[in-house]
Order: C-alpha cells, then structure tokens, then sequence
C-alpha cells in the first residue's frame, strides 16, 4: 500500500499529550461558555477563560430534606476546599446589591423569591472574582425544577450533586434540637453537637421553623421536588445517608466531590499490570484483551518471537537466554518501543505484563514517553502462588496457560 493511501498513523504523543494536559475538557469547557456566554469578542473572552484556570474548582451542590445537615455538611465542604458557600439566605443578605435588597422585600414579605430572581441573584453571586477562582457550594439551591432549568441556561453546572436522605421521622425529631449561633452562624445540634465552649451554649438561638408541623410541612415540599429535580443532573448525583453521625456524612461527601468524572474524552486505555509471578497477569491480561480489544503484550513472549523472528534484536537477546542471564532493560524496551507503536496498540491501546519489572525498568518506560493510565497491582498470598505455580501448567502449541484442577485456560498474548 503506498503512503498516499496508507491509512492515517497518528504518532502515539498526540493522544498521550492530549490526556496528560486534559486537551480535550479544556476545550470542551471553554466551548461550552464561550455558547452559553455568547460573548461581543469571542477571543478575548476565550482569552480570559484560559487564563482563569478554574475548571476544575468545586462546583457541588448539595441538596437535602430539611434537617438532613445540608447547611452543616456545605459549610464544613466550604471550609476544607476553601470554596464559597451559598445559600437563599447568603444570597439574599448580599450588601450593595439593589437585586439583593428587592430579594430581601420580597423574602420577608412572602418567605420566598420568585425563580428567576433568585436566579439572577445566583448569577450575580456566580460571577464574582472569589466564586470564579475558588468555585462555589450550592446549599439547598435549586429547591425547584423550574429553578434547575433556569441555572443549566446560565451555564451554571455543577460537577458533583449531593443529595441527603434519612427517614422524615429522624428528620422531624432531629429539628427539634437544632440550635443556631447567632454571632458566628455556625449550627448546633442539642444532642449530636452541643459547642464544649459554655460562653457559645449560652447565646446558641433556637431558630423558627423547626416545629414539628413546619418540618413536616417543608419535607411534604422537598418530597414533591425532589423527584423533578435530579433528571436535570444524570450522572453526577451521589446519594449519602445523612441518618449516621455528621463527620461519617461529611467524609463520605469529600471523598465523592474530590473524584474527578470521566470525561467524553477519546481515551485509549494503557494497562500495565504487575505482580510475583503466578499472581495471574497473563490470566487477566488475556481476559482484559478480551474484554475490551486491547492488544495483549506480554514482555517475555515478545522477547522470544524476536529470537524465533532471528530479527536483529533477537540476535542480541539469544545470549543472554541461552546463559540464562537477564536481557539488559534497553534492549527489552527497543523490543518494547518496537510492538507498542504499531498501528493496533495506538488505536486500541494495550494491556502489558512482564514488564516494568523495577524502577529502573519503570523509569526507562517512563522516559521513553510510555506512560499507562491504568496500574493495576496483582497481590495474591505467598502460599495461594506455591500453589498456583506447582499446579499450572501450559500448552506447549499454544501457550496457553491453565491449572491442573481445571481452571479453563484464557487465551494467550496476541
Ligand atoms: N448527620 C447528622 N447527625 C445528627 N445531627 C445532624 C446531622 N447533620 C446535621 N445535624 C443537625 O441537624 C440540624 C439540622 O442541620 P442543618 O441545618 O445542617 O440541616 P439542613 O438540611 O441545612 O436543614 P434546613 O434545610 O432546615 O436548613 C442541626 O442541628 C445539625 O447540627
Ligand atoms: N485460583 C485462581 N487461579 C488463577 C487466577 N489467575 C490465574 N490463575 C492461575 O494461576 C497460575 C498463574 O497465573 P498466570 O496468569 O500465569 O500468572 P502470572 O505469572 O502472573 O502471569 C495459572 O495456572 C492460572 O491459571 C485467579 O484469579 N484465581
């Protein structure tokens, strides 16, 4: 096939740079603002979009029935990740902002904002410097439908959505006990979190709404929206129990907001698989391959097709087997080099065995712009490989490996 109709190679950097700078998210996201925005000069809005480098800022939203520890769980989110907590109330109690002061009007007279001004309110709120550097915590917000759907036309999105559940009973007889410092705004609970501080129990508030009736009343509310409010957030909503002890709640929160989502991003899967020998890399390799069309390189059999191909780095590799001695690194990674650029492993990416087999080896790799985006560690207890290892046994025709109780055999490195 001449080169004018040889299918395009692309060299292996290319995606490689791609994952490593997250290439593809970085445009996505700034195509994605720069649509919703609509910007006079689209490039210097692109411009200042770059420059901020706040993709990956948190913005969570956290969602809950009342009494379910939204407010405690955002606030102590906030704290750690040094983001801005907001809330109707933060929002509405804004300074130097005559959106805010009508907000305020209308919540007193009415207990509530009409959507779109507390969407307005949010934007406002969204676009200032701290919120676009440190990112922000949504406490309760949207409380509607209506209201999601007005912030995703903002191209206000969140990355993680939390969302609090325990049963109304708990929730009823826990907001009884809720207690409010009016100097600091920090919540108490009577009796899951009473302030050691007697100078802070003594001017703790009790604050409205936590009747029975009215918890009742607002849980009816949150029940009815709920349901019509998370379609709006398909995959990115994770569900905590909030019927277990706040710090439990709290840390199963950080842990989700700190997981970054897969992206659309093309991905080629790069798998290196390490463990003693007998741990069952070949097995799971084969079974990767399998699974997921990966190309199968297992270092030792790539070493002995050189020397059966009498190619010319299996003519260097003869000697070293034939003394038994170990082939040196660079000479395994040209072999290496060789089979992991080729047009399939590129395109379907590889699940590779054998090899690095230290740190040495692994910095080679390393260094030779090899770099898996999957490691997986195989640890098997020393007696389960004596065991394994006296009773495999492998098919000399095709190399294939099985045990000797049965165990059915996956097939071998392509
Ligand atoms: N996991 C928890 N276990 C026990 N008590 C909790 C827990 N989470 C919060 N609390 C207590 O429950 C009360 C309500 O908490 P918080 O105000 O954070 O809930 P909320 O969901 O923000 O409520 P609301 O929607 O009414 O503002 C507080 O006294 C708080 O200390
Ligand atoms: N019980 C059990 N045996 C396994 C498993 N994986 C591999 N084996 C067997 O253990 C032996 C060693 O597996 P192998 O994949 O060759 O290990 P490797 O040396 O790490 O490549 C073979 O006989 C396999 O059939 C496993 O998950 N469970």
């Amino acid at each position: 096939m001449d080169a004018t109709t040889a299918p395009h190679r692309i060299p292996p950097e290319m995606p490689q740079y791609g994952e490593a700078n997250h290439v593809f998210e970085l445009m996505q996201n700034m195509l994605e603002q720069l649509l919703i925005q609509q910007p006079k000069d689209p490039i210097t809005f692109m411009i200042e979009h770059l420059q901020r480098d706040n993709d990956y800022v948190p913005k969570i939203v956290i969602l809950g029935p009342p009494a379910s520890g939204k407010t405690t769980i955002a606030m102590w989110l906030g704290k750690h990740l040094n983001s801005n907590l907001l809330s109707v109330e933060s929002l509405i109690a804004k300074e130097y902002s005559s959106l805010a002061a009508s907000a305020r009007t209308h919540y007193q007279k009415f207990q509530t904002l009409p959507n779109m001004l507390l969407v307005r309110l949010l934007q406002e709120r969204l676009r200032e410097e701290d919120c676009v550097r440190r990112g922000w915590i949504l406490d309760g917000i949207p409380e509607t439908r209506e209201q999601a759907l007005l912030i995703q036309t903002l191209g206000v999105s969140p990355r993680h959505v939390i969302v609090l559940s325990a049963p109304d009973t708990v929730l009823i007889e826990r907001n009884l006990g809720k207690r409010i410092d009016p100097q600091t705004g920090e919540i108490y609970h009577t009796t899951f979190d009473w302030p050691p501080e007697s100078e802070i129990q003594n001017r703790l508030i009790v604050p409205a709404g936590i009747s029975e009736g009215e918890t009742a009343r607002r849980l009816l509310e949150y029940h009815r929206n709920i349901v019509r409010i998370l379609p709006s957030y398909p995959k990115i909503v994770k569900v905590i129990t909030a019927d277990q002890p706040c710090v439990d709640v709290f840390y199963q929160a950080l842990t989700y907001v700190q997981t970054i989502h897969r992206s659309n991003a093309p991905f080629t899967p790069r798998v290196l698989l390490c463990g003693p020998v007998g741990s069952g890399k070949s097995r799971q390799a084969a079974l990767l391959a399998q699974k997921y069309g990966l190309v199968n390189v297992c270092c030792g059999q790539l070493l002995k097709e050189a020397m059966a191909d009498k190619s010319k780095y299996g003519e260097m590799i003869q000697p070293f087997f034939e003394k038994e001695t170990a082939v040196p690194s660079y000479v395994i990674m040209k072999v290496l080099k060789q089979r992991l650029d080729q047009q399939d492993c590129v395109e379907r990416g590889w699940v590779l065995h054998d090899f690095p087999r230290d740190r040495d080896q692994a910095c080679l790799m390393d260094s030779m712009g090899y770099k898996p985006n999957r490691v997986f560690f195989l640890n098997v207890p020393y007696d389960s490989i004596i065991e394994r290892l006296t009773l495999r046994r492998t098919d000399p025709v095709t190399g294939e490996r099985a045990w000797a109780l049965g165990l059915s055999a996956a097939p071998g490195p392509s």
